[in-house]
């Protein structure tokens, strides 16, 4: 049954869903299961203590066990708020006002290396958000070039030329994939009503034609010249005038943003090019409303922007209400999503859950976010202190007249002096000292701090009491290219690992900073993301203390006639049930549970570790951020196995040995445990689980072991590799051995 929350209005522009019987479910599970916890927690407490005195078998593997069992528990108490009150939600576009009462929206793309992310796909990005169905006047697009590069100016004229034919022709026959690239190799996208038309077949042979063109032109440019990212040169900003753009615009406005970079200066990755573009942007279009996009999501639902404008118009919430975020989805996804790439929990189950609290985190693509809050302007007051809002937003004084002033293209309309004045203030505001003294990326603008900006800055916003909406229309409403092998999936993992971690350990960790702003449920669903990598602290203890145990005879776990057993099967098996229940709602095969299970296991040993330390080692200033954009250059051989279902285990040794190592070991452990087994009937009822344990890493693991020893291919582990995981087992068993032993 599903609960309809009613809009006070006959005819509203959007509704909530909740759904009773999920909602039952859940509550239950978290009820049973925490009491299984605690049964759980009381029987290590009492067993510890009981060796304690005893002191007839060694403390430390119980003690590691229980640290373990405790962050596991810690980590799925707070992964329970998700689970609380999950709601879905509909839009209806066509109740929206007139198109002339249509807010502004200004399109902010971020590329950071032509070498990772190809021209041609960014290209498509910005092509697609100028075709969304949105009035044209209304809509600007922005991209910022981190790399600084001449080959994106360039490709950018060249795409400005072409989406001048093709936003009419998405126009003219209601085409509904926006983003050319997609469009010409899918051939889906035939309504029906044109197929027997004359006139739409040879438009869009002609389309076809002028499309392969441009496409040869900016891959040939982004090939010849040198596409090394620039990290010493002064701003770029330059607006594509389109030369109608002084009567009735016909296009929406498009603007190339490279601001300066100095190799002294700390840049501060995509958030300090976001805050770059806000306020370049602000002088001149300076929209109230913000689509931010990665480079490589391109809009597919041309409909997106009247989809959101249904929750930002609605006057119940538009007070409050900070961004309405669609879920990632990519275009890449194989059948057989073992990288766990399409983060299907995050985007269909998570934020459903946050939406049914304060809303979803901000997901650094494919939100519309209202300007204002991010800036947390000081009230408009009969006099305001000049010099503390200077302090705040930095020395422009146009810069502060278009905080306090409502949209107005003003640059576009106004003489040539002041226009090409107003050009040069943007590069005033893209500089390097712009920031120095003020509060960007402080109070004002996207977060500095972490790594993962959109987490960071979206806490600050949802405890400055501003709510988001999470909204998942049929179609996704962008698309993008998600990882395809191992090591972009670990490096990836590392980086976001890292800057969870990094706000874990801060003052603005969220079971700190957050209770006393936003409600308790909403803290604890952003305690767990940023405390997420933690779980390398169990997922290292149950890889190797069960089988070291095993070796050295000592049972860390209830025998099997002894009624605890009985508990920790139940938590166990419920767990997996609830996980797989979770998986079908979500439409998901059920073969993502083992996928899932797997990656969380590998990126649990290697990417939440190495993320972990990068952010302890950051706080003793031992190191610093670091922001590696991912690969977004398609391979065919790794396509191809990712398609299959193969992994790709070309990816550092740092992150192979570990994993082939306690894969190995507990294969090992687990041939060991079966002999003793074997040759002591009675002992089965002491080892089981250890055994059981040894034998399900091993199990999950069986990928990394076809990789060592069955495989012939490119994407196989080397034997190299191999010969390391040697050498660190041999470690681990000694070192282990000498541990489990008091
Ligand atoms: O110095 C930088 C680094 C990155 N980027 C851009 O940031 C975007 C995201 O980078 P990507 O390499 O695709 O990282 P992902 O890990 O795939 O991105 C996810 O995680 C990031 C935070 O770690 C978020 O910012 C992203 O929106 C989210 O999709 C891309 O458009 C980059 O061009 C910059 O503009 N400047
Ligand atoms: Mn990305």
């Amino acid at each position: 049954m599903t609960l309809q929350i009613m809009n006070s209005s006959s005819h509203p522009l959007h509704l909530c869903h909740l759904k009773k019987s999920t909602l039952i479910i859940n509550r239950l599970y978290i009820l049973f299961h925490s009491i299984a916890i605690l049964i759980l927690i009381f029987f290590r407490i009492s067993s510890i203590l009981t060796l304690f005195h005893s002191k007839n078998q060694p403390l430390i593997p119980h003690l590691l066990i229980f640290i373990s069992e405790l962050t596991l528990s810690f980590l799925w108490f707070l992964n329970q708020s998700y689970y609380w009150r999950p709601v879905t939600r509909t839009a209806f576009p066509e109740r929206l006002p007139e198109d002339d009462q249509l807010p502004p929206i200004d399109v902010f793309i971020c590329t950071a290396d032509p070498r990772a992310e190809p021209p041609l796909g960014v290209m498509n990005t910005v092509i697609s958000a100028m075709a969304l169905n949105y009035p044209v006047e209304k809509l600007s697009v922005y991209l910022s070039d981190d790399a600084g590069c001449p080959v994106t100016l360039e490709a950018m004229r060249e795409a400005l030329k072409f989406a001048k034919l093709w936003v009419p022709f998405c126009k003219k026959y209601g085409v509904k994939t926006i983003c050319p690239e997609a469009y010409f190799t899918s051939e889906e996208d035939v309504d029906e009503a044109m197929v027997d038309s004359h006139e739409f077949g040879a438009d869009k042979h002609r389309m076809k034609e002028e499309y392969k063109l441009f496409a040869q032109k900016v891959t040939r440019m982004s090939e010849s010249e040198s596409c090394i990212p620039n990290k010493d040169h002064s701003a770029i900003v330059e607006v594509m005038v389109d030369e109608s753009i002084h009567d009735q615009r016909k296009m929406p406005l498009l603007v190339y943003v490279s601001r300066e970079k100095r190799p002294s200066h700390p840049h501060h990755f995509k958030a300090g090019a976001l805050n770059a573009l806000l306020r370049v942007s602000s002088l001149i279009s300076n929209a109230p409303y913000l689509l931010g996009l990665d480079c490589d999501m391109y809009c597919n639902n041309k409909n997106s922007a009247r989809e959101a404008m249904c929750f930002h118009l609605d006057p119940n919430l538009s007070s409050s209400l900070a961004f309405v975020q669609f879920p990632q989805t990519f275009h890449n996804i194989s059948k057989h999503d073992i990288y766990e790439s399409q983060l299907r929990c995050t985007f269909k189950t998570l934020w459903l859950g946050m939406d049914g609290i304060k809303g979803p985190c901000l997901s650094g693509t494919g939100y519309y976010l209202k300007r204002e809050a991010l800036y947390e302007l000081p009230l408009m007051q009969e006099d305001i202190n000049l010099k503390e809002v200077k302090q705040r937003f930095g020395s422009s004084n146009e810069f502060i007249r278009s905080l306090y002033k409502k949209y107005n293209a003003k640059v576009l309309d106004c003489e040539k002096d002041l226009f090409d004045e107003s050009l040069q203030e943007t590069k005033h505001l893209a500089s390097c000292e712009y920031e120095n003294d003020t509060k960007w990326g402080n109070e004002v603008g996207f977060r500095y701090f972490s790594v993962t900006e959109d987490f960071y800055t979206s806490i600050h916003m949802h405890c400055k009491h501003w709510i988001s909406v999470n909204h998942m229309p049929s179609r996704p409403a962008f698309l993008g290219s998600c990882t395809t092998n191992l090591n972009d999936v670990l490096i990836q993992g590392t980086r976001w690992s890292a800057g969870l971690m990094e706000v874990a350990l801060s003052r603005f960790s969220p079971l700190i900073y957050g209770p006393s702003r936003m409600p308790i449920l909403q803290s604890f669903c952003y305690a767990w993301l940023a405390f997420l990598p933690t779980a390398f602290i169990s997922l290292w203890i149950l890889a190797t203390i069960p089988f070291l145990s095993l070796l050295s005879h000592i049972t860390i776990y209830p025998k099997v006639t002894n009624p605890f057993f009985l508990v920790f099967l139940y938590v166990f098996v419920l767990s997996n049930l609830q996980h797989m229940r979770e998986i079908h709602s979500t439409g998901a095969s059920i073969q993502t549970w083992k996928y899932e299970q797997r990656v969380w296991m590998i990126k649990g040993i290697t990417s939440h570790l190495y993320g972990s330390a990068h952010a302890i080692m950051e706080k003793l200033g031992m190191k610093e951020a670091n922001f590696l954009p991912t690969n977004k250059v398609v391979n065919e051989d790794e396509v191809k196995l990712h398609q299959m279902g193969i992994y790709n285990f070309q990816t550092s040794s740092i992150f192979l040995v570990p994993l082939c190592s306690l894969v190995t070991l507990n294969l090992l452990a687990f041939i060991v445990g079966i002999i003793q087994i074997v040759f002591r009937r009675e002992y089965v009822d002491a080892i089981f689980i250890q055994t059981f344990l040894t034998f399900y890493i091993a199990l999950m693991g069986y990928p990394v072991l076809e990789g060592m020893m069955l495989r012939k291919d490119k994407g196989r582990i080397a034997t190299n590799v191999s010969c390391y995981s040697l050498i660190f087992s041999v470690f681990i068993l000694s070192f282990g051995k000498l541990l489990v032993a008091y």
